[in-house]
């Protein structure tokens, strides 16, 4: 795989239970890029983000992902960041909001080894993961969260909160499920805007399911139309072009632009 690719993609096929949901998809994702993912309801997005994550299996087709198969990264796992459309948990479960996006962070390299057994101590404050911490909810802007329950949170606060748990420690790869869904306006921009600055600053490769094809415009430099294969990719001038969203929604993209 080249060196400066974080996602190699080849003739990847997937079935949900009999269903055959993706077909014959190869792409690539060159580090430092964001990608959009579109396409109908159904069309096998969160698929493909999940077959890519290794966490549903392939029929055919490779995967590489910053340089292995998605079930050979190891500890390179802390690399991938990931914002599922739907987080599910126990709401009565009783942790803060710091708490939770403290389980983001991850000791790196021979430090860890380092570490005396004092340190490992569950009750040790470690001044770095707190900052890493308090930086993360700041980048989102939810430190006034920060003590709060996370069942206690709005749906678009919980979005924030899951993206402050992927931000804790830097990353090759974030991977975003709808991840604006339930988010306001200001957050919308503020979001995209964080994104720039991971991509500009730490050269994340970003790939994002999402259904506001405005926003996919402006902020991604690459979009993939997907309806259970890649119907056209490439620059969002290109791949948005009405006649290429004709053939990737259907009928479905006439609905679209008349709510748009
Ligand atoms: N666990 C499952 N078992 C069987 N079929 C499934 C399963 N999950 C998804 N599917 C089917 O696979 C297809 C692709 O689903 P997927 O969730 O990947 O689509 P999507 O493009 O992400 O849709 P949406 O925009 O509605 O979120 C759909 O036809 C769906 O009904």
């Amino acid at each position: 795989m080249a060196e400066n690719l974080t996602v190699q993609v080849k003739d990847l096929t997937v079935y949900r239970g009999n269903y055959l949901a993706l077909r014959d998809i190869s792409f690539e994702l060159p580090a430092g890029t964001n990608t959009a993912v579109v396409g109908p309801n159904g069309a096998g997005k969160s698929t493909l983000v999940q077959s890519i994550l290794g966490l549903i299996p392939r029929a055919t087709g490779t995967v590489e992902i910053i340089g292995r198969s998605p079930e050979k990264l190891g500890g390179l796992r802390s690399r991938i960041g990931y914002v599922p459309q739907n987080f599910k948990f126990d709401r009565t479960f009783p942790i803060s909001v710091a708490e939770f996006v403290g389980l983001g962070w991850k000791k790196r390299g021979k430090s860890r080894q380092k570490l005396a057994i004092l340190d490992k101590l569950p009750w040790k404050q470690d001044p770095q993961k707190i900052a890493a911490v308090e930086n993360a909810l700041q980048r989102v802007d939810a430190d006034r969260l920060k003590e709060r329950a996370i069942g206690q949170l709005s749906g678009g606060q919980l979005k924030r909160i899951l993206l402050a748990y992927c931000l804790v420690t830097p990353k090759d790869l974030l991977v975003l499920d709808e991840a604006l869904a339930g988010v306001d306006l200001q957050g919308e921009s503020d979001f995209y805007r964080l994104l720039e600055e991971l991509k500009r600053e730490q050269n994340w490769t970003i790939l994002q399911i999402s259904h506001d094809l405005d926003m996919v415009n402006r902020h991604c430099d690459r979009v993939l139309c997907l309806n259970q294969t890649i119907v056209c990719s490439g620059h969002p001038d290109i791949a948005l072009h009405p006649d290429n969203l004709l053939a990737t929604y259907g009928p479905e993209f006439a609905r679209y632009r008349h709510h748009h």
